[in-house]
């Protein structure tokens, strides 16, 4: 069964209190997503694969680490997802990224596809999800489902907020899929959105509604 994380870092649960504030502007929202999605990264790597060189330093010859390769990808889930992709290509420059365009349905608040363009070898690739929310699920089952059937063998997911509800889903649909979060909030509302949340991640962060 795939494992939950929740960064408790006090930076990040810090960053997240004024994200969720209602007062907080498109301006310091988007700035704040990314810094956050850049914490979370530097936790979510923490187990990557490092092997050990030998250098020059000026004062002498010493053994240390280096990354021994392996190659990341980052998959936001358009658009919200698009928000956090600078902050992790700030500390993991060289990672490839794939996008996949999905919407939530208002009245079924089942996801649409739109759009998909991903790396060509991404079954060589540990992909990282990316979302603000997951809120019902639907929208996250359904790009993980995307990913597998095209190939893709290392899935993470990572979200800001998430809900009960869908940490349930991708546990049942994905249970190879170890999913962080910066929280876990209490409930969905009547119109699928997070309690207590930060609302509409998507409209936050590119200032539409
Ligand atoms: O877990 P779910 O119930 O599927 O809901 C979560 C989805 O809803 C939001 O996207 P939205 O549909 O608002 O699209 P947008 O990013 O274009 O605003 C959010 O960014 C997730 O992708
Ligand atoms: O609370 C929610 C739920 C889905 N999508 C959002 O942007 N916010
Ligand atoms: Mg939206």
């Amino acid at each position: 069964m795939g494992n939950v994380y929740v960064l408790d870092h006090p930076l990040i649960q810090h960053k997240l209190t004024y994200i969720r504030k209602k007062s907080t502007g498109t301006k310091e929202f988007r700035e704040l997503v990314d810094e956050v999605a850049g914490l979370m990264a530097f936790e979510i790597t923490r187990d990557l694969p490092v092997e050990e060189i030998t250098i020059d330093t000026p004062v002498t010859q010493a053994k240390t680490k280096t990354l021994s390769g392996k190659k990341i990808g980052l998959v936001p889930i358009l658009r919200a997802g698009l928000g956090m992709v600078d902050g992790i290509l700030s500390l993991i420059p060289a990672a490839k990224v794939g996008h996949v365009g999905l919407y939530r349905d208002p009245e079924t608040l089942k996801p649409v596809e739109y759009y998909i363009k991903l790396p060509s070898d991404i079954e060589e690739r540990e992909l990282i999800v990316i979302d603000p929310m997951l809120a019902t699920g639907g929208s996250a089952n359904d790009a993980i489902h995307s990913l597998k059937k095209r190939g893709a063998k290392n899935i993470k997911l990572m979200c800001l907020i998430a809900a009960p509800e869908g940490v349930e889903v991708i546990k049942e649909e994905h249970p190879d899929v170890d999913i962080y979060l910066a929280s876990l909030d209490e409930k969905l509302d009547e119109k699928g959105y997070i309690v207590p949340g930060l609302g509409d991640a998507g409209d936050r962060l590119f200032g539409t509604k």
